[in-house]
């Protein structure tokens, strides 16, 4: 049997942006820009995965949210999941594997080359925080009166 490892990427929002990160290294994937995030270790839950590399590689505390429907092969045994992600502590800085990071809005995400597994992601990512920001204040915040 063979396995697939996993991935995780985070869509770290926040305030209606994206957080962007451009990687170090390797030297083939140096300058693109990607989630933060990395391999799912066997004892770990994608999520778990996710708050722990945006810990190392960023220096934040970090929630998991929700799942991005989807899978994008990386190269043969990898596969990417991506998952939204809330900060709960800390401001994201470049520690590890990369080396700037950029907060995009929505209409802003292709000022960034981003790797090719991550646009699809990226593009529904996006899509839900446009739809939140556009949505009108909630029925009852103004109150008709008669
Ligand atoms: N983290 C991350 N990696 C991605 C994305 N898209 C993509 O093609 N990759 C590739 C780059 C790497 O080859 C691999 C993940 O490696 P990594 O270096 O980020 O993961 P890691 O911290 O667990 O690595 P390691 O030091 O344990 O080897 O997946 C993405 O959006 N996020």
């Amino acid at each position: 049997m063979t396995t697939v490892r996993v991935v995780v990427g985070g869509a770290v929002c926040e305030r209606g942006r994206l957080l962007a990160a451009r990687r170090s290294a390797p030297p083939a994937l140096a300058g693109r820009w990607e989630l933060p995030g990395g391999k799912v270790e066997d004892d770990e839950t994608p999520e778990r995965a996710l708050e722990r590399e945006l810990r190392e590689e960023l220096g934040v505390e970090a929630a998991a949210l929700d799942r991005i429907p989807g899978e994008w092969v990386l190269r043969p045994g990898y596969v990417l999941q991506v998952w939204t992600a809330r900060l709960v502590s800390g401001v994201p800085q470049p520690l590890e594997d990369h080396d700037e990071l950029r907060w995009l809005r929505p209409g802003e995400e292709s000022q960034v080359d981003w790797l090719d597994q991550d646009r699809p992601a990226v593009a529904e990512v996006m899509r839900r925080l446009a739809a939140k920001n556009g949505v009108p204040p909630a029925a009852g915040a103004s109150p008709v009166r008669p």
